[in-house]
């Protein structure tokens, strides 16, 4: 293998919030987390409201002056010198966005949750297997550290056979008040806001990550789905849920809870974001769920064991990475977040959304663009 890093030349689909954590996490140099064999670099930026936007952004992010400005999603797309476009618009947009990226022969990454439902998901993974491009949904916590290691344990079986997980993504924020005109993504329908797709799918990734992933593919079956919501009235998105899954091929248990009203842990007390129980003891994850730096193994007679994984930025460059690697090996999916599993977590949601009669308006469930 050559001793050059291998560049991935980015082009960033939208200039929001998270665009900006993901390109500043591109930007740092990646051996100050010892990572040596893949490079990041940001060829282009496009907005849909304005180049200048996209300039800005630029700048903001202290990406090359070199970097490209584009006032339009189309024109990014079209660039020949991008690899493969991160799409970072509002979840109601990932269906038409990575379907734009896609036809232009794109590789794309595409922000969390991957689409509004799993109809539009199977659409996706259909075409970027006609057009043999790499797409991932980018459910950054898997690529900590912190999370490799916990699957390690539970595949080794140092807690014995998970049987039970707990998990939670409570953050309290206050949206009667914060929301109050019905506009931010969190609350509104036609971005398709809410509880569940927006923080859900933390707590779902720590279910599916120990009861689900470490297993052999013949024993991945679809689990059973139970379910409640609590709806935010002004709005009608879901502004509290909890999803109980029952896997049949292990007869394990998982809970996964999200909601908007309260927190887990409002006062960074270091308390559980997940519990995973197995035969021979629990790994216990601190909060938040989307991105812990510390988990306790507890084991009958033993003395706990606290392991910490330091973040050094915001830890979205993990993702990027294992990307960057895949890109260069030439895979067309990503086995940490393999795109089967993306479309069973959708469909748990689309279960969840199905047995409490949520659905959102028809121009964003559609499969048509
Ligand atoms: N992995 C993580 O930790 C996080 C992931 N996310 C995910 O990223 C996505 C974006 O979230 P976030 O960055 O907070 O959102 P923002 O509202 O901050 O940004 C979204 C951007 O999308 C573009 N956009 C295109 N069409 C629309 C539209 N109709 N309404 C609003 N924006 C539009 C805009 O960029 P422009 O004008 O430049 O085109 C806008 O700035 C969500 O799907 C969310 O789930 C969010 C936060 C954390
Ligand atoms: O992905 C996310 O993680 C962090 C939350 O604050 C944010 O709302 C969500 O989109």
């Amino acid at each position: 293998m050559s001793s050059e890093p291998y560049t991935v030349r980015w082009g960033i689909l939208a200039c929001g919030w998270i665009a900006s954590v993901f390109s500043e996490d591109l930007l740092r140099d990646p051996a100050t987390r010892n990572v040596h064999d893949v490079h990041h670099h940001i060829q282009a930026v496009a907005s849909s409201t304005s180049v200048d936007k996209a300039k800005d952004f630029i700048a903001k992010v202290k990406a090359p002056s070199s970097t490209t400005a584009y006032g339009s999603y189309e024109e990014l797309v079209a660039d020949p010198n991008i690899d493969i476009i991160y799409v970072a618009t509002p979840h109601s947009h990932h269906f038409q966005n990575c379907l734009l990226a896609l036809n232009a022969g794109k590789n794309v990454l595409c922000e969390k949750p991957f689409t509004v439902n799993a109809p539009q998901l199977e659409i996706l993974i259909k075409v970027a297997k006609e057009k043999g491009v790499f797409m991932m949904e980018a459910v950054w916590t898997r690529f900590f550290p912190l999370s490799r290691e916990v699957r390690r344990l539970v595949a080794e079986g140092e807690i014995g056979d998970v049987k039970k997980v707990f998990a939670w993504l409570d953050l309290a924020q206050d949206p009667e008040e914060k929301y109050k005109d019905g506009k931010h993504r969190m609350v509104n329908p036609d971005l398709a806001g809410g509880a569940l797709l927006d923080l859900g799918l933390y707590p779902l990734t720590w279910l599916f990550q120990t009861l689900y992933h470490p297993l052999p593919p013949s024993s991945q079956s679809s689990p059973k789905v139970t379910s409640s919501i609590v709806f935010h009235p002004p709005t009608g998105v879901d502004a509290s849920n909890i999803v109980l899954l029952t896997f049949p091929s292990t007869g394990a248990l998982g809970v996964a809870s999200s909601g908007m009203h309260v927190s887990n842990d409002t006062s960074s007390l270091g308390l559980p974001c997940a519990r995973i129980l197995g035969t021979k003891g629990e790994i216990t994850i601190t909060h938040p769920a989307y991105c812990p730096t510390k988990f306790t193994v507890y084991k009958e007679g033993e003395e706990p064991v606290e392991r910490v994984f330091p973040i050094p930025g915001a830890g979205m460059f993990w993702e990027a990475d294992e990307t960057a690697r895949c890109l260069r090996d030439g895979k067309k999916e990503c086995e940490v977040m393999p795109l089967a599993e993306s479309l069973e977590v959708m469909r748990v949601m689309d279960s969840v959304r199905a047995q409490n009669g949520f659905r959102y308006p028809e121009e964003i469930e559609s499969v048509e663009y």
